[in-house]
């Protein structure tokens, strides 16, 4: 059995104080053709701007540079250089270590953040968890929310109609799905996100474990859904703790540290070598999929 979340495996992932930083490996190279390529980075940075005033607000800021003052900030260099395509129809799974980016490049390529410098090309139509969980308005019902994520990623509203009802079994939320999302707790939430993301008929799927979350009877459900959306020729970017259903669904691995990437190439491969690096045993693989 894969499950698709394992936030609280994370603790099993730790490295070891003072070990040493993992080296480029030399097989990173960058791809030789975006022919058939879905998502196309190309020596992607992107740069987060930390204000350091004392009351930390970008109002404050802006009102200081209005009046030709300097503004204190600090720069956080997420994303440094990452080059990799995504071929049509294939799954790449992203891992890494806490703060190596993998959020940021979800959200570059969801086209939430702009590169700070380098490029992405997307070809098709994206679907993302991400953006699907932040546009929901909690104050309104479960159904509305269907209706304006629908809306928002594209389809008609007799599409948005006609796919209720498969929407809303899906996500299996019963009588809550008339009830304000305020009131649903976070695996509700992620489960009709997940729902709604994967209903939209996406080219390209990009799923952060981090929103999909659920219980293990709804992991299995969507972890069918993905492989069916997989097996339409569904591209897909994956981030994960969870090295098993990395290994289980990427056709292709891409490990991130420091806004770096390291490795690229056979999942197989490619988790061993992050967990060789983490100095962590094979079990860490075994026990998030319990
Ligand atoms: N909004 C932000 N403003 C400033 N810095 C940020 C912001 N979001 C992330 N960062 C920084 O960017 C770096 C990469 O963060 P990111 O969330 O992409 O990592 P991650 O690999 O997804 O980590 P995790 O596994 O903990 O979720 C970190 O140093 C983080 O502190």
């Amino acid at each position: 059995m894969i499950s698709l979340s394992a936030s609280d495996e994370s603790q099993f992932l730790e490295r070891q104080p003072g070990a040493p930083e993992p080296e480029v490996h030399a097989s990173v190279a960058p791809p030789t053709s975006d022919d058939g390529a879905a998502i196309v980075i190309d020596d992607l940075h992107i740069t987060y701007k930390v204000f350091m005033e004392r009351k930390n607000t970008l109002k404050n800021a802006m009102v200081k540079r209005l009046r030709g003052q300097q503004v204190n900030y600090r720069e956080v260099r997420a994303l440094r250089g990452v080059t990799f395509n995504v071929q049509k129809g294939k799954c790449t799974g992203v891992i890494g270590a806490n703060g190596a980016g993998k959020s940021t490049l979800m959200r570059a390529v969801a086209g939430i953040l702009p590169p700070s410098q380098g490029r992405i090309e997307i070809d098709g139509k994206v679907s993302t968890l991400l953006a699907l969980g932040v546009g929901f308005n909690s104050a309104l019902t479960g159904r509305e929310n269907v209706v304006l994520g629908g809306l928002a990623a594209g389809l008609t509203r007799q599409q948005v109609t006609e796919r209720f009802d498969e929407i809303a079994d899906f996500a299996d939320l019963g009588d809550f799905i008339d009830m304000p999302m305020r009131t649903y707790s976070s695996g509700m939430f992620s489960r009709l996100a997940f729902s709604v993301a994967v209903h939209m008929d996406p080219d390209i799927l990009i799923i952060d474990e981090a929103l999909s979350a659920g219980d293990a009877k709804f992991k299995d459900r969507a972890n069918q859904k993905m492989a069916e959306l997989m097996g339409h020729a569904g591209t897909m970017l994956l981030v994960s703790h969870a090295l098993g259903t990395i290994q289980e669904l990427s056709d292709e691995v891409v490990w991130l540290h420091k806004g770096k990437l390291i490795r690229r190439g056979d999942p197989k491969e490619v988790c061993q070598a992050y967990l060789d690096f983490l100095k962590v045993g094979d079990d860490s693989i075994v026990m998030e999929d319990f």
